[in-house]
């Protein structure tokens, strides 16, 4: 049997640009909302749940033609490993070739989730967010992080306002940011009063109840859920998606996984990847919610863009 080359966090840290990955991306989303035609195959992730020890380990495959990028990542994530200092997400991806599923590259999962969670968010807030200024940041986690990481990279962010329930690692966060980035940063105690300015929000926690309601926003706030990824958890109030407009990564994921959709019952507007496709508008001068679940396609397309770059590094 062929031995296959091992990418770590640091190769995949290497090779993925954000530029770079948000055009995959935009693209790959587009071909996926397409349908059939798109040359996307992608089933609902399979979601083994481990009760006794409250984790998650779900399976997810995905095939995207335009970018021959043919990938199954693993990934377990465990709630609770934070108070044991560990990961709560811990991820591996298996990439294939597509003309023959022989398997050519093992890689870390968990730098491609943060990196590429974050790049979709960001495709969504291109197109939905009608000032770009202002980010509020609820959590202070491995998303919350990437998020910041990837928008100050992107767009023209001025001020970043941080809240998290545990005021600690907002502090800590704040301070990754300001030694970063220079940017102007403040730790809010209470959500409200974090996202009242803000131009976007991003909510990126591990709760499983509401912890964005209805409060005092700008009118065309454009807000990105990345948390709640399970059907009985929520992280915006159902009377905040009511009022909202709501786009999602995946009409079928968003049905089947998000708590956040199937408890407040509100109406899903479109996939992202038809308003890149220009089959749905883009209702920047509204509040926008985009409810993600993270799709394998992601996945693949951010896989294979390392593996394309260390094979280009070998050659040089
Ligand atoms: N949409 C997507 O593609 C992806 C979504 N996720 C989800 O995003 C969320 C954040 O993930 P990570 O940042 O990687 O996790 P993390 O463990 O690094 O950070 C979690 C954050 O949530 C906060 N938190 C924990 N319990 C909370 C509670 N009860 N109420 C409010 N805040 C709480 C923590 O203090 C921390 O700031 C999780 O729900 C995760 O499953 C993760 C990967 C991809
Ligand atoms: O897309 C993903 O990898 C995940 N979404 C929620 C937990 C992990």
């Amino acid at each position: 049997m062929n031995t296959i080359p091992y990418y770590g966090p640091d190769d995949v840290k290497v090779s993925l640009k954000y530029e770079e990955l948000v055009s995959a991306l935009e693209l790959a989303l587009a071909d996926f909302s397409k349908g059939p035609e798109g040359g996307v195959s992608q089933p609902l992730r399979a979601t083994a749940e481990v009760t006794q020890f409250n984790g998650f380990l779900a399976a997810m495959p995905a095939y995207v033609e335009s970018r021959h990028a043919l990938a199954c990542k693993l990934v377990t994530f465990y709630p609770n490993n934070s108070a044991k200092n560990m990961d709560t997400h811990m991820a591996s991806i298996l990439l294939f070739d597509e003309t023959s599923g022989l398997p050519i590259a093992i890689m870390d999962g968990e730098v491609i989730t943060a990196m590429r969670t974050a790049a979709v968010s960001a495709i969504a807030t291109k197109y939905l967010a009608e000032k770009k200024e202002v980010l509020a940041v609820l959590g202070s986690g491995v998303q919350a992080r990437a998020h910041i990481e990837a928008f100050v990279k992107l767009f023209a962010i001025k001020k970043i306002y941080i809240w998290n329930h545990r005021p600690n690692g907002a502090e800590h966060l704040a301070k990754h940011v300001s030694a970063s980035f220079g940017i102007e940063v403040q730790v809010f105690a209470d959500v409200e009063s974090c996202v009242m300015d803000a131009d976007v929000i991003i909510a990126a926690t591990f709760t499983t109840e509401p912890i964005l309601k209805e409060c005092a926003m700008k009118p065309a706030v454009h807000i990105n859920s990345v948390g709640a990824p399970r059907p009985q958890w929520q992280e915006l109030s159902e009377e905040l998606m009511n009022h909202s407009v709501v786009y999602v990564d995946s009409v079928v994921s968003a049905t089947k996984e998000s708590g956040d959709v199937i408890k407040s019952g509100a109406e899903i507007y479109g996939e992202i990847g038809q308003v890149v496709l220009g089959k749905i508008k883009a209702e920047s001068n509204r509040r926008t919610v985009f409810k993600s679940l993270g799709l394998a396609l992601e996945d693949a397309v951010a896989a294979r863009l390392v593996f394309d770059m260390m094979e280009q590094k070998k050659l040089t």
